[in-house]
């Protein structure tokens, strides 16, 4: 009975939502009509806009609530504590890694291993972000064309920060000798590369370098991800 007066009080609403449609499509045959139909369309979209962005900006407030730990480790620095646990580097996927198809080859052997992901993005460096990521290049007789490399747009960097026990040490390990005919077999330059002015990835080499490093490509805390890797208690402990 309830269900029976719902559906026809819903159906008259729904009728007259139809008419008031009509009369809408008749009047914006005249200009006045036209004008009108677009302040009606511009103030629809307006509200739908400002409705999108209310919705996002609560979607984005409250997943901050829900998940404080992504967002609120004040206590550790953006470049980590080496020498624990939260040891952090930063690991490039250099143009040529990148155009090569490479870059998830890279972050899965990192992932493989266990270290944690809690930085990453993709970027055309500026001139300036490169000479002072190699400023200690300088002096070299290749330092130009590297800088040219690394910043003309062929193809971007991917800037990683890793975190876990001795990533800075074993990162380097990982991606084997500078010069890719020196790295050994199982390194990422030993297994996919020939040429050290293509050697697709890069390293931080020291703890300094990596607070550097960090510091340089990563804007501040908000580009950093604290977060807790559910492996840890099968990584990262000891007995
Ligand atoms: N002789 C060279 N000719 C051309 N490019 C070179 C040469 N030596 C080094 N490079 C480039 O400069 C980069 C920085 O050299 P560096 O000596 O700092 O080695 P690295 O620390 O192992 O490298 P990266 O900093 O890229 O991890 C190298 O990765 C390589 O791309």
């Amino acid at each position: 009975m309830f269900a029976c007066t719902a559906t026809s009080v819903f159906r008259q609403a729904a009728r007259r939502q139809t008419s008031a449609v009509a009369v809408r499509a008749m009047s914006s045959s005249s200009s006045s009509g036209q004008s009108a139909t677009r302040l009606y369309a511009t103030r629809f979209g307006t509200a739908a806009a400002a409705a999108a962005i209310v919705t996002f900006g609560y979607t984005v407030y409250s997943s901050q609530k829900q998940s404080p730990a992504l967002y609120a480790d004040n206590t550790t620095p953006i470049y980590g504590v080496p020498g624990t646990a939260k040891e952090r580097t930063f690991i490039a996927v250099k143009p040529d890694g990148v155009q090569r198809g490479l870059v998830a080859e890279i972050i899965a052997r990192f992932e493989r291993r266990g270290y944690k992901l809690v930085g990453l993005k993709l970027l055309v460096p500026s001139v300036g972000l490169a000479k002072e990521h190699y400023a200690d290049l300088s002096s070299k007789p290749f330092f130009k064309s590297l800088v040219e490399y690394m910043t003309n747009g062929k193809a971007p960097v991917v800037g990683m920060v890793w975190e876990g026990p001795s990533v800075i040490k074993q990162g380097r390990v990982m991606l084997g000798a500078t010069d890719p005919k020196a790295a050994g077999p199982g390194t990422i330059r030993g297994d996919l590369c020939l040429s050290i002015g293509r050697n697709i990835c890069h390293g931080s080499d020291s703890a300094e370098s990596a607070m550097k490093e960090i510091s340089l490509w990563f804007g501040g805390r908000g580009e950093i991800v604290d977060w807790t890797s559910n492996n840890e208690e099968w990584v990262v402990s000891d007995n």
